[in-house]
C-alpha cells in the first residue's frame, strides 16, 4: 500500500491506472481530486470505493467503465468492481455528501472557465445588487488560490472571530463575507494538496456562522478542478451563473464550465457576457472589443439562459480596486448587475 494515502487505502499497483481516470467535464484525475476512498487488489479483483458524488447516472456509468478498463489494461486482472454510491438525499442532514447549510436558503455558485474574465466581479455585484433588493445576502471566496473578494469589498487586513464553533462572517455593505484571504496573511502563497482543498471548502461552507440567508454567494476559482467537485460533493446548488468575455478561446472555455456543472447534477441559471463592449467617453462610440454578441446564440445552442451583458467600463476596475462596491451599485455602471440581480431573483423565487 502507498504511504501516501494513509488517509485513503490505496494498492499501489492501482496508483497509476486511477491517476489516468479524469472525472467526466472535469481538468483533474479522480486521485487528485481525492474521490476514491479505497483501492484494493485482493485475489486477483480489484475493488474500488468511490465517495459520493452528485452525478447523472450516465457520468456515473462512464466514469465505473473508465475506471475499469484502466485498471483492467494496467493490472490484467478480469474482475472490476466499481462502487460509485449515490449521495444521500440532500435535505437529510449528513455528515458525508451534499447537504444544505443551516440557515441558507440558496446557493448560487459564479463560476468561468478561464481567469480574468470578471467573475469575481460579477459575484461581488451580484450579490450587492441582490442585497439592495432586500434579501440577505452572503459571499463566501472559494478562490482558494487567489481570494479577490476582500479587496474588492474593502474589507483587508480584517481577522474573523469565532462564535461558538464556528467562524463568524466579516460584514462589509451589508453582505456576510467570508474568504481564505481573511485567514491567512497577506502575500503568503498557499499551496493547498488535494484533502486540504476539501476539507477548506468543507469549513468555509459548513463551519462559517452565515445564518440567517436568503442566498449565498460562491465566488469559484477559474476552471474545472479540485475547489469545484469538493463544493459539488459539500452542497446542493441551487443554480450556477457562468461568466465569460466573448472571444471564442473564452466560449470554449465557458462550455466546459457549463458541462462541468452539468457532469456534478447542478442546475444552471445561465450564462453572463462581460466585458461585452466599450462606450468611449472621449469620441461617443461603441467599442466591440472582443467581438459582442457571441454568447446569447451560444447559450441557444446549448439551451442555456442567457443572463445578459455586462460592457467593458474602467470605473467598474478603478471602483473594484478601491473596494467600493456600494459606489458603484449606485452608479450607471451599476445597471447591468441590477439587471442580473432581478433574472437571477426571478429564478430563485421560482424555485419555492
Ligand atoms: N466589465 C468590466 N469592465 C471593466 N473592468 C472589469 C470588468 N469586469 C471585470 N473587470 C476588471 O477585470 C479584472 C479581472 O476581474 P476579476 O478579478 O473579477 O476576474 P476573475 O475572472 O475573477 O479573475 P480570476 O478568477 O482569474 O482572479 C479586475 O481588475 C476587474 O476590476
Amino acid at each position: 500500500m502507498s504511504d501516501k494515502n494513509q488517509e485513503f487505502p490505496i494498492d499501489q499497483e492501482l496508483e497509476a491506472p486511477l491517476k489516468k481516470v479524469r472525472y467526466p467535464g472535469f481538468d483533474m484525475d479522480i486521485l487528485s481530486m481525492q474521490l476514491v476512498t479505497e483501492a484494493r487488489l485482493l485475489e486477483g479483483k480489484a475493488v474500488i470505493q468511490l465517495r459520493p458524488v452528485s452525478a447523472p447516472p450516465e457520468v456515473r456509468e462512464e466514469l465505473e467503465n473508465q475506471i475499469a478498463a484502466m485498471v483492467r489494461e494496467a493490472t490484467g486482472v478480469a474482475e472490476v468492481e466499481v462502487h460509485s454510491p449515490e449521495p444521500p438525499q440532500p435535505k437529510k442532514q449528513e455528515e458525508k455528501g451534499p447537504h444544505a447549510i443551516d440557515g441558507v436558503k440558496w446557493v448560487v455558485p459564479v463560476a468561468s472557465g478561464k481567469g480574468g474574465v470578471g467573475k469575481s466581479t460579477v459575484a461581488v455585484n451580484l450579490a450587492m445588487a441582490l442585497s439592495s433588493q432586500g434579501l440577505k445576502v452572503g459571499i463566501l471566496d472559494l478562490d482558494l488560490y487567489g481570494p479577490s473578494v476582500p479587496m474588492m469589498l474593502g474589507v483587508t487586513g480584517v481577522q474573523p472571530d469565532a462564535v461558538g464553533d464556528k467562524i463568524a462572517p466579516i460584514m462589509a455593505h451589508g453582505l456576510k463575507a467570508m474568504s481564505v484571504g481573511f485567514l491567512i496573511k497577506a502575500d503568503t502563497a498557499l499551496i493547498w494538496r488535494g484533502p486540504l482543498v476539501m476539507k477548506a471548502v468543507r469549513q468555509l461552507l459548513h463551519e462559517v456562522a452565515w445564518a440567517p440567508l436568503d442566498v449565498l454567494i460562491l465566488d469559484l476559482p477559474p476552471g474545472t478542478g479540485d475547489v469545484q467537485i469538493s463544493m459539488a460533493q459539500e452542497v446542493p446548488i441551487t443554480g450556477a451563473v457562468v461568466v465569460t468575455t466573448p472571444q471564442d478561446v473564452a466560449l470554449t472555455d465557458a462550455i466546459k464550465g457549463v458541462d462541468m456543472f452539468r457532469q456534478v447534477n447542478a442546475p444552471l441559471m445561465g450564462i453572463v457576457e462581460n466585458m461585452s463592449y466599450f462606450n468611449c467617453p472621449d469620441c461617443g462610440s461603441r467599442h466591440e472589443i472582443f467581438g459582442h454578441g457571441s454568447v446569447k446564440p451560444l447559450c441557444e445552442k446549448l439551451g442555456v439562459p442567457y443572463l445578459g451583458e455586462i460592457p467593458l467600463d474602467p470605473t467598474l476596475r478603478q471602483l473594484a480596486d478601491l473596494g467600493q462596491p456600494k459606489t458603484v451599485l449606485e452608479s450607471p455602471a451599476g445597471e447591468p448587475y441590477r439587471e442580473l440581480a432581478k433574472k437571477v431573483m426571478a429564478q430563485l423565487q421560482s424555485q419555492d
